[in-house]
């Protein structure tokens, strides 16, 4: 376990929405939980003349801070709030930023870890890199302490952006001081994928394509674009939320077993699964991808013309001797009926081989089919589904579920993980962040698909708003047979009353 060390967090866009919907309440609640270190400091970098009331203000007005009961603890983050009003294009503001880290550290009488969060738009990440590093706040490094940088995804808008934005910034940092924070895998149940898998031989004998026959991983969101125009358009789902967090989890649930848990096998073990994973063949894109907007979005955005999907799918492929014949199904999409986000792993009697033998197709076969649903959110938890014989004189089997819910797991306590990309940053642990060459595989696998749908003849489907999406992706993975599922996280149940 590493140890926190005393940090100074620099928030490049403390003004701005990410600041506001995650950072101040992760804040909020890591001062709660008394696990920021005794003289932390904040400093938020800002162009608009912005005291620490203000922010302590916007904290309040969050969705969590307005659940928060305030007064102690934001008083105490007031007071350790200070802001520099700097433009970060101009190179001769980066010394106001840097005399108020040395004015800290005399204060505190010693040097402090350096903590450079950038919660600013993508466009400004290589000058605002290249602007720390010429001011020489990225070589405060002694021995005794640090600087490392927390940077905001997206990282690159295709593969040769981010291998130049990798490069580049690895220049000025190194990777060892670089933490791309993906959020998902800050996230409690994320982490738990690789526990459940490795820690029971129930199920991870079983991990491979003589039992499994297919993965879905699902992550649909109730809420559309927010607003957020400048952010999404031109971005859409497949680099927002496939390109990241969707391989991220399909890595977690095919990877083989590290060596050890350290942060540095993890990822090994990660960057040969990615870098396994197969789009479809170019001249099957248009069977085995879909894209698609919701009908309100061109009248949201003010873009009549826009072709940015707010809902991607896709069918990918694992060239490994494990996993050869699994066809692994992704979906996303924006304004669904509803929030979820989960995994599927469907065990099949004669595993990948069940989609393609004659047994499958033969008139009348019952296919045994048993899932195993990670529910990452919301009802956080793990659902098995299986077949008994149903009870009493009938011969005939019956579905039932097993269900567990983290909730009502001993000791349990919700971790944002926000508060987790910040905690671990601060004690330096990239365990939960993703490597370069990660992203770059992330990237090696979506780009062939953002390239075919490039091309005019492509088609872009519509789905109403509130709706499970377009019909097009539940023909992407019928014509193997077999359906999305999605009764698990239904299940997680109330609370079981108690007896007193
Ligand atoms: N919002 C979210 O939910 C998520 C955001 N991200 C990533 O986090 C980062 C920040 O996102 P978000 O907070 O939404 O971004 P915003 O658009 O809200 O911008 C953040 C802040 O950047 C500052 N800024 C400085 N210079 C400029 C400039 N030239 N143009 C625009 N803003 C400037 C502004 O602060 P000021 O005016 O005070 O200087 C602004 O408040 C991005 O990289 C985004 O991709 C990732 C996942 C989710
Ligand atoms: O990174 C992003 O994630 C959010 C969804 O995050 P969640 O934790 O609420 O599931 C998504 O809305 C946003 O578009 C994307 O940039």
């Amino acid at each position: 376990m590493k140890k926190l060390k005393n940090t100074i967090l620099v928030i490049f866009g403390i003004t701005g929405d990410l600041s506001k919907r995650k950072l101040l309440p992760a804040l909020y609640n890591l001062e709660r939980a008394g696990l920021l270190p005794e003289g932390f400091r904040i400093v938020g970098v800002s162009r608009k003349g912005t005291e620490p009331r203000d922010i302590i203000r916007m904290l309040k007005q969050s969705e969590a801070g307005k659940q928060a009961d305030c007064p102690d603890i934001c008083e105490k983050l007031e007071k350790i709030l200070s802001i520099v009003d700097m433009k970060l294009d101009e190179g001769d503001t980066y010394a106001g930023l840097s005399r108020e880290l040395s004015r800290i550290e005399a204060e505190a009488g010693r040097p402090l870890n350096r903590l450079f969060y950038l919660a600013i738009p993508a466009s400004l990440f290589p000058k605002v890199t290249e602007r720390l590093a010429e001011a020489d706040l990225n070589m405060h490094e002694n021995g005794i302490c640090e600087s490392r940088y927390l940077i905001e995804k997206p990282f690159g808008a295709d593969l040769a952006s981010a291998k130049k934005l990798i490069s580049d910034l690895n220049e000025r940092f190194g990777e060892e001081r670089i933490f791309r924070i993906d959020h998902y895998l800050a996230k409690e149940t994320v982490q738990n994928i690789l526990s459940f898998r490795f820690s029971n031989p129930l199920f991870n004998g079983a991990w491979n394509n003589r039992h499994i026959s297919h993965i879905m991983v699902t992550a649909s969101e109730s809420i559309g674009i927010e607003g957020r125009t400048a952010f999404y358009e031109g971005m859409g789902a497949m680099r927002d939320l496939v390109q990241s967090h969707l391989l991220q989890l399909l890595a977690l649930a095919t990877m083989e077993k590290p060596k050890t848990m350290e942060a540095a096998e993890i990822h090994r073990e990660k960057e040969k699964i990615l870098a396994a994973i197969r789009p479809p063949e170019p001249e099957r894109m248009k069977e085995e991808t879909v894209r698609a907007q919701y009908r309100t979005y061109r009248k949201e955005t003010g873009i009549a013309d826009s072709l940015t999907e707010t809902y991607a799918a896709v069918r990918l492929s694992i060239d490994t001797p494990e996993w050869k014949g699994v066809p692994m199904f992704i979906r996303t999409g924006k304004a669904l009926k509803e929030k979820v986000t989960e995994i599927t792993v469907v065990f099949t009697e004669g595993g990948a081989e069940s989609l393609t033998s004659a047994r499958a197709d033969a008139a009348g076969a019952e296919i045994k089919r048993n899932y195993l649903t990670l529910r990452i959110q919301p009802n956080e938890g793990i659902a098995v589904d299986l077949d008994i014989k149903k009870p009493g004189l009938d011969e005939a089997t019956q579905a039932v579920q097993l269900d567990f819910c983290y909730r009502d797991a001993p000791g349990f306590e919700q971790i944002d993980a926000y508060a987790r990309v910040l905690y671990d940053g601060m004690r330096g642990d990239r365990t939960l962040f993703a490597t370069g060459d990660e992203v770059l595989a992330c990237w090696r696998i979506t780009e062939p698909v953002l390239r075919a749908w490039d091309s005019p003849d492509f088609p872009l489907h519509f789905y109403d708003n509130g709706s499970a999406g377009p019909e097009a992706a539940d023909e992407l993975i019928q014509k193997t047979g077999i359906a999305w599922f999605t009764d698990s996280h239904q299940v997680c149940t109330p609370p079981k009353p108690s007896f007193r």
